[in-house]
């Protein structure tokens, strides 16, 4: 049995699932080089038998990264792009080149997970929102700034001065930071809600609703629909995808 090694290479974090034992583990890169976190996470791991890689990083962190397990293990990672179909999900792209492939991960793991419909929401760096059809048809989705984002170009291009009141009970803000607070999380909750109204109204699908992302806990209290919550949904499309790829 190969030894695979699947690598999420995110525009903030770095997540991973290895090994027979499929433990997902995650770090935050940030200014320090990657180099230096991969020496502190893989350095003492054995060399894995192949490299799975969807990245939406920059290509230098892709370079530094397929760098590093090429000087250390001497392998080089296979990395996946998005093709028109794969997995029973046709891509809804006019280019399916443009679509993110954490995204088509993403989308390919939560098909698996709910047949008849799907809404996909993965509150990472940025939000987005796929729906794909009881077809298997990507019908397409919505990309917005991350909740943490959100919030930091608001304080950025404001003066306002929020304090900490606790939002917990809140219905509507009434402080600074409820206001804020209740507002990027509403306005998410909000847009899965009414996506998935949409596509009930119009009679496309009754989807269910996966969630994955750090920032998804964030919005999970408000949303009084049923969903799923997949801490590791890129890494398990992943994982479905090189199956069938190497079948
Ligand atoms: N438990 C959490 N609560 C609130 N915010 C979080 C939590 N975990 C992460 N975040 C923040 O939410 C944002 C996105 O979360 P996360 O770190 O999971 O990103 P990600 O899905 O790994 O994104 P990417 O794939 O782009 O790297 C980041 O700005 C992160 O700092
Ligand atoms: C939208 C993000 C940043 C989410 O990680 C990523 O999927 C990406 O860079 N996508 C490319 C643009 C697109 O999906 O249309
Ligand atoms: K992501």
């Amino acid at each position: 049995m190969n030894d695979d090694l699947f690598i999420d290479l995110g525009n903030s974090r770095i997540k991973w699932m290895s090994g027979t034992g499929h433990i997902q583990q995650a770090a935050e890169y940030g200014e320090a080089p990657l180099g230096a976190l991969l020496d502190r996470i893989w350095k003492h791991q054995p060399s894995p038998d192949r490299i799975w890689l969807a990245s939406v990083a920059t290509a230098g962190i892709e370079q530094a990264l397929q760098e590093w397990t090429r000087q250390v293990w001497g392998i080089t990672p296979h990395s996946i792009a998005v093709q028109p179909e794969a997995c029973g999900v046709h891509c809804g792209y006019q280019d399916p080149a443009q679509l993110g492939v954490d995204r088509w991960m993403a989308i390919i793991a939560a098909h698996g997970i709910s047949r008849d419909g799907v809404c996909v929401v993965d509150c990472g760096t940025a939000t987005t929102l796929d729906v794909v059809d009881g077809r298997g048809q990507h019908l397409g989705g919505y990309i917005l700034p991350g909740l943490k984002m959100m919030r930091r170009v608001l304080l950025k291009e404001t003066a306002m001065q929020p304090g900490n009141e606790a939002i917990s009970d809140m219905e509507w803000g009434n402080s600074t930071v409820g206001c804020i607070d209740l507002g990027i999380r509403r306005s998410i909750v909000s847009l899965v809600e009414q996506s998935v109204e949409r596509l009930q109204a119009a009679g496309v699908c009754d989807p269910g609703v996966v969630l994955t992302g750090g920032a998804c806990t964030l919005i999970k209290p408000y949303l009084q629909l049923a969903y799923e919550h997949r801490d590791a949904l890129v890494l398990e499309g992943m994982e479905t995808f090189v199956r069938e790829y190497t079948r």
